[in-house]
């Protein structure tokens, strides 16, 4: 199965480290959405497609909103979604896949843990969610890769 994962962790690389645990179970490329060169990168050549973002003001990042919105518009792509988030609510993953199915991707599978986060006034009580993603959100995030199998 030729899998990809794109996304975007600008925080505290939160997102990034459940996309390492993800990519490394099945067996994906991992590219970060500011690297990923449309000239030499065709997502409908992937079995699988991942994407994943942390929540900013209650979105994905806009660069993964951008990318989404510039690639071509997809042919039921099967793919997943995950993201980190201060607060877990369902709806940011639901407006998520929303999206990706909007623009032709087939999302079958999603994803979401704690980050740590210390935005504006949370910085001032040492942010919230210390340590997370861990151990435990990482071994879920694992057992959520291998469903993906
Ligand atoms: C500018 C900014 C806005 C954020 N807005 C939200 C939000 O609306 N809801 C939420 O639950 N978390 C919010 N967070 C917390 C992040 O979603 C959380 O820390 C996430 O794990 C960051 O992922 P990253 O380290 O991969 O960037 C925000 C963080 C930042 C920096």
């Amino acid at each position: 199965m030729k899998c990809i994962i794109i996304y975007e962790s600008i925080h505290h690389n939160n997102t990034e480290k459940v996309a390492k645990v993800i990519a490394d179970e099945i067996g994906a490329e991992l590219v970060n959405v500011r690297d990923f060169n449309k000239n030499y990168e065709n997502l409908d050549e992937y079995d699988l497609v991942g994407v994943g973002s942390g929540i900013y003001y209650g979105k994905i990042h806009k660069n993964i909103k951008n990318f989404i919105d510039t690639t071509e518009h997809m042919d039921n792509q099967k793919s997943f979604i995950f993201t980190t988030s201060g607060r877990t609510k369902s709806s940011f993953n639901e407006k998520f896949k929303d999206f990706l199915n909007s623009r032709g991707f087939n999302v079958i599978a999603d994803f979401n843990c704690k980050g740590f986060d210390t935005f504006g006034p949370l910085k001032i009580v040492g942010g919230i969610n210390k340590e997370h993603p861990n151990e435990d959100d990482l071994n879920n995030a694992k057992k959520f890769a291998k469903s993906l199998k």
